[in-house]
């Protein structure tokens, strides 16, 4: 953990040089005569009077420090971010920003210990970070108090009669199919279908697990369900950091063909009128696009060198050649689409219609408990497939936990919610009545007009976006107090 700091000499000479109303033109247009080997730009004012050469910068070196807030202290890691083992978008995301609870969220015990070894932001910056950081609310002062508590009370350790139990019902499911394909081909795709379900809660549970059990099976998704873990990991993990937020979370982007608001007129669709009679058919797809992207993924992986990549893409050949040696093409295939639809079934409306937000929420537990709502099952088999899903709030709150603890935690979260007056509290539903009020929204927003300027349901800058340092908050900060 050596920090390597990146140039900002240059940075601070462009900025000092830079008037809101200057035009910026390339090395090509103006000829600049300089012999340095840096590579340059000319900056002119707009009656181009008066031009200056300025060294350009690519976006590497343009970026001054990148200062996060974890549990009260701010860290400087602009030196560490490349060495970042989920990529540097992520941590670039909260320059200037409090991370604690997707720290805490997302990471192990000893990711956990390697903060002591990263360097604290200079003094100097961490009063101007704080003055325009937002505080910290008692809601998150209170949760993690609540968090901590869960801890020394053992919530992270894993019931492993649960764990085999599960896994052993996937197993089942699989032998089953294997076993009944070639004399009951319909009651094959059955037991394949569930199976496939089955296996993307399990995999779900291990790639969010921070335990040696679940490191040893971060693959199965990978090998049972066909999903990539590093491109779940993404998209879902930010789903988990920024849920319901307009724009980023992806979850809920499923234009073209489903919209949980009415869209700018440029972002519409002719589907959209039709979205509650044929949500269906999106649905079903929801396996077998998220197979497409795990491919690509995969291969950009092993491309880019990120940790793990050549053995989750090892995982998902050993998938396909698994399901293309058992199983003929006329099971498998329906299988996919049928484990879509109930996954998309399961996990859309915990959701989709509760608050979307157009901003970035700083307050992240009350965002969780106002763009979530759990299913109440109604019997052992809902109870089941639901994977763990219907307990969507304690899942979000403490996505790391294993799933047998959830059902616990209820009374507790009531009452947090109701300690620190969140709107709309603890929100759960029956699970056909969630079901109801999804399809209802997909009804409204059907119907409604589309509304000029809608917030768009991609590109906003999220974790990906967030190279693009502009969208930091902290920029101007760490410029001006020159670190
Ligand atoms: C600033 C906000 C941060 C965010 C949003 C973030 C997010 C993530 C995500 C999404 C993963 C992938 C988890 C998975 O697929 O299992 C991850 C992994 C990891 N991150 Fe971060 N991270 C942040 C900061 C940090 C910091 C400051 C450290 C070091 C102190 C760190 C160390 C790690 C490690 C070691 C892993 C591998 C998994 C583990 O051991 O927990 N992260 N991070």
């Amino acid at each position: 953990f050596v920090p390597t700091r990146f140039t900002t000499s240059m940075v601070q000479k462009s900025a000092s040089l830079t008037k809101p109303s200057s035009t910026v033109l390339g090395a090509s247009t103006m000829e600049p005569t300089t012999t340095s080997k840096e590579p340059t730009t000319w900056e002119c004012d707009d009656d181009l009077t008066e031009c200056r050469e300025v060294p350009a910068c690519d976006e590497e070196q343009c970026r001054t420090s990148l200062d996060v807030r974890i549990h009260g202290e701010w860290y400087d890691l602009t030196g560490w971010r490349k060495g970042h083992p989920a990529g540097e978008h992520w941590i670039d995301y909260y320059d200037g920003r409090d991370a604690t609870e997707v720290m805490d969220g997302f990471h192990s015990k000893k990711a956990m210990k390697m903060l002591d070894r990263l360097p604290r932001s200079k003094p100097e910056a961490t009063k101007a970070l704080e003055q325009n950081a937002v505080p910290d609310s008692n809601t998150q002062i209170a949760f993690r108090k609540l968090r901590e508590e869960l801890e020394a009370e053992g919530y992270w350790e894993r019931d492993m009669v649960h764990e085999y139990k599960i896994l052993g019902i996937w197993g089942a499911l699989v032998a089953g199919a294997a076993f009944t394909s070639g004399a009951v081909p319909l009651l094959s795709t059955f037991l394949l279908g569930l199976s496939m379900t089955a296996a993307g809660w399990l995999g779900h549970d291990y790639i969010h697990g921070i335990d040696e059990y679940a490191f040893k099976l971060r693959n199965f998704a990978g090998f049972a369900a066909g999903l990539h873990p590093t491109w779940w990991s993404d998209k879902h993990n930010k789903h988990h950091a920024l849920t319901n937020e307009m724009g980023c979370d992806e979850d809920v982007a499923t234009d073209p063909f489903l919209f949980q608001w009415a869209p700018d007129p440029k972002q519409d669709s002719p589907l959209r009128k039709i979205q509650h009679l044929i949500f269906y058919i999106p649905f079903s797809f929801l396996f077998a696009l998220w197979r497409v992207d795990s491919m690509k993924v995969a291969v950009d992986a092993v491309e880019n060198k990120r940790p793990g990549a050549k053995n989750e893409l090892y995982s998902l050949l050993a998938h396909y050649l698994f399901v293309l040696t058992v199983f003929p093409y006329t099971i498998w295939v329906p299988a996919v689409f049928m484990s879509g639809l109930v996954s998309a079934l399961i996990v859309t409306p915990t959701h989709q219609s509760e608050e979307m937000f157009e901003e970035y929420q700083p307050d992240w537990v009350t965002a969780q408990f106002q763009s979530t709502r759990n299913a109440v099952t109604t019997n052992p088999f809902s109870e089941w497939i639901w994977g763990g899903m219907q307990y969507q709030l304690e899942h979000h709150l403490f996505p790391s936990m294993p799933r047998s603890k959830y059902p616990s935690l209820r009374e507790r979260l009531i009452k947090f919610a109701e300690d620190n007056q969140i709107p709309g509290g603890y929100r759960e539903t029956g699970e056909f009545e969630i079901l109801k009020m999804n399809w209802e929204l997909y009804k409204r927003v059907a119907e409604a007009d589309a509304v000029p300027g809608a917030p768009p349901t991609r590109g906003r800058p999220g974790q990906q976006g967030a190279i693009d340092s502009t969208n930091s908050p902290a920029n101007g900060i760490s410029k001006a107090v020159g670190a």
